[in-house]
């Protein structure tokens, strides 16, 4: 069993704070940080892999003390934002690279490289130029980097930024399959990315953790809150006053409006209001509105 521990932690960058009294629990399988641009989760991401210095408070990941700098790093992988590798060598080529510089000898190397090439799903792909590669391909690389000195805790920034849909889904899948035995901890600000993968979920705004639970319930919370109508697009204008629109759709003179409910509102007496189940995405909209946030 892994397990992350963080209490009352603070951050500054010089004397701005950008992170104020965290305090989460970590433990196996996939937990999601979600956030919007802005609200700390790099500042988070990069103190956890020792990359940013403890300014206060306590970290601890299987019970080692982030000050134990070295040990702290040979059980953490990490995948950052801006990531980006060898772009002249082959994705072989760049991965034995890395692996020579963490002093794996040839022989584990082979056999580990090649069964991350695999896991990654880019076996075929191994002797292509690393500068040649789509974004997802990279992505997947930078995974298989992440994995090569097989961490007990995978920790990825914005994993998905920059994917098509069908690279994202993919990419999606690799990680879930990678958290089976192992933390995985996916900081993004679109909470469709972990939606059908994280178990739990902490939500990050303006430094502060304003939910930590599982992802059920974060739906809970926003169910019989979010409804859907379709009205004249002539009357759009009035709706948007009235309730915060999650997503709107127009149809020729007719506007599908999904948002959340207000009781005081007068367009919930309209008649053609439904009442919907709430996706993650309406579930951290709702939270945030609920949070005066906007
Ligand atoms: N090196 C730095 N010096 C000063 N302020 C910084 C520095 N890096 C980040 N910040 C500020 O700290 C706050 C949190 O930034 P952080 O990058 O952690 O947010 P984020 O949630 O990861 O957003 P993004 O996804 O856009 O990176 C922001 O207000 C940002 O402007």
């Amino acid at each position: 069993m892994m397990q992350i521990d963080i209490n009352h932690l603070n951050q500054y960058y010089g004397k701005k704070q950008v992170l104020y009294d965290i305090n989460l629990s970590i433990s196996t399988g996939m937990f999601g940080l979600l956030g919007r641009n802005g609200a700390g989760k790099t500042t988070l991401m990069k103190t956890l892999v020792t990359l940013l210095p403890t300014n206060e408070g306590e970290i601890r990941m299987n019970g080692i003390d982030i000050h134990d700098q070295k040990k702290i790093r040979s059980i953490i992988g990490f995948l950052p934002q801006e990531f980006s590798m060898y772009g002249n060598m082959t994705a072989y080529q760049a991965l034995d690279y890395l692996a020579v510089l963490s002093e794996l000898d040839k022989r584990t190397r082979r056999t580990r490289i090649n069964a991350l090439l695999d896991q990654v799903n880019l076996t075929i792909h191994k002797n292509v130029k690393v500068k040649a590669m789509s974004g997802g391909m990279k992505r997947r690389l930078g995974i298989a980097q992440a994995l090569l000195n097989d961490p007990k805790i995978l920790v990825v920034d914005e994993p998905t930024a920059g994917l098509d849909p069908e690279e994202r889904l993919r990419f999606r899948n690799l990680l879930a399959e990678v958290s089976e035995n192992k933390i995985v901890l996916l900081s993004t600000h679109i909470a469709g990315d972990i939606e059908a993968t994280a178990e739990n979920v902490a939500i990050l705004e303006q430094g502060r953790i304003i939910f930590s639970d599982s992802i059920e319930q974060l739906l809970l919370n926003a169910q019989g809150k979010i409804f859907s109508v379709q009205v004249p697009r002539t009357e759009l204008s009035t709706a948007k006053k009235q309730v915060q629109i999650i997503s709107l759709q127009q149809e020729g003179s007719t506007s599908h409006l999904r948002f959340i409910g207000n009781p005081q509102a007068q367009i919930m007496q309209h008649p053609l209001v439904i009442e919907e189940r709430p996706t993650l995405e309406d579930a951290y909209l709702y939270l945030l509105s609920m949070k005066g946030g906007d």
